[in-house]
């Protein structure tokens, strides 16, 4: 059974098709990459795992489970985080607050209890924190614990991104663009954490690139996208060597 599943997958904006009967499934544990020009539809893709747009048609399957009407609150909750193509980060607060806002969706304790800091929400605390701190060291961010995001620069603040994402313990995660805005050896290093997230962390991942050598170097699968529909599928050698994906890209 796969682990996660689109089928027929489709939505329509008035008369713009951004995703068009998109079939896929992911096997767990797998990084499996949607690339495709301009426009194809991926970030669209990525809006309806998160439930921000609702399906025109299609299903979606998560681990078993329908999500293709589940409400956007109940999907990190499900074990699915994302990141963003533009980074959306707190910018005037710490790192430590950023990832602890991660958390968020852990949080099991009351209003009332949480204002009394009664026993039980003083050993959530804890937990959360060290679930923070062990991010921060898997990551490598233990010198910016205290800083502010906005004085960070931009590869580091794309850690960050991530760091929050994971400290919602997802079993999905979706990267939307993760080099973007990275320089040679940034993306290295990015290639490096999605690496060591899929196979330390036993995560399984979904990403949006552009970056031809990132997708390469961490992909099992990919989906090339083109006017919302699929135009080929396979490992990322199949994909970059097949006449239609390169027409796709270089135009006629
Ligand atoms: N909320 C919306 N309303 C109207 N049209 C939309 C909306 N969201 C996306 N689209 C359209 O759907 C199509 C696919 O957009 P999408 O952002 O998914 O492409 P993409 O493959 O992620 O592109 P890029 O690589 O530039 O990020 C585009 O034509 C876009 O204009």
């Amino acid at each position: 059974m796969s682990f996660f599943k689109a089928e027929n997958l489709a939505i329509y904006f008035g008369g713009v098709k951004a995703v068009d009967g998109v079939n896929f499934e992911i096997n767990q544990g797998e990084c499996f990459t949607i690339i495709g020009p301009n426009g194809a539809g991926k970030t669209t893709i990525f809006n309806l795992i998160s439930r921000i747009y609702d399906s025109t048609e299609g299903t979606m399957t998560f681990d078993g489970q329908d999500i293709t009407k589940v409400p956007p609150h109940a999907i990190a909750s499900l074990g699915i985080a994302r990141t963003f193509q533009n980074i959306e980060l707190f910018e005037h607060a710490s790192v430590l607050q950023n990832l602890l806002v991660g958390r968020h969706c852990h949080s099991k304790t009351r209003l009332l209890s949480e204002l009394a800091f009664l026993p039980s929400v003083r050993k959530a605390e804890v937990a959360h924190r060290e679930k923070v701190e062990e991010i921060i060291d898997f990551l490598d961010l233990q010198h910016y614990r205290e800083s502010l995001i906005m004085n960070l620069p931009y590869g580091v603040r794309k850690v960050v991104e991530l760091g929050r994402a994971l400290c919602t313990e997802p079993r999905l995660i979706l990267l939307d663009e993760p080099s973007s805005g990275l320089n040679v050896e940034e993306t290295q290093d990015m290639s490096f954490w999605i690496d060591d997230i899929k196979k330390d962390l036993g995560i399984t991942v979904l990403m949006v690139e552009h970056d031809m050598g990132l997708v390469s170097e961490v992909s099992d699968q990919v989906l090339v996208l083109n006017y919302g529909r699929m135009l080929a599928f396979g490992s990322p050698q199949d994909v970059q060597n097949d006449p239609e994906v390169i027409k796709a890209y270089l135009g006629e």
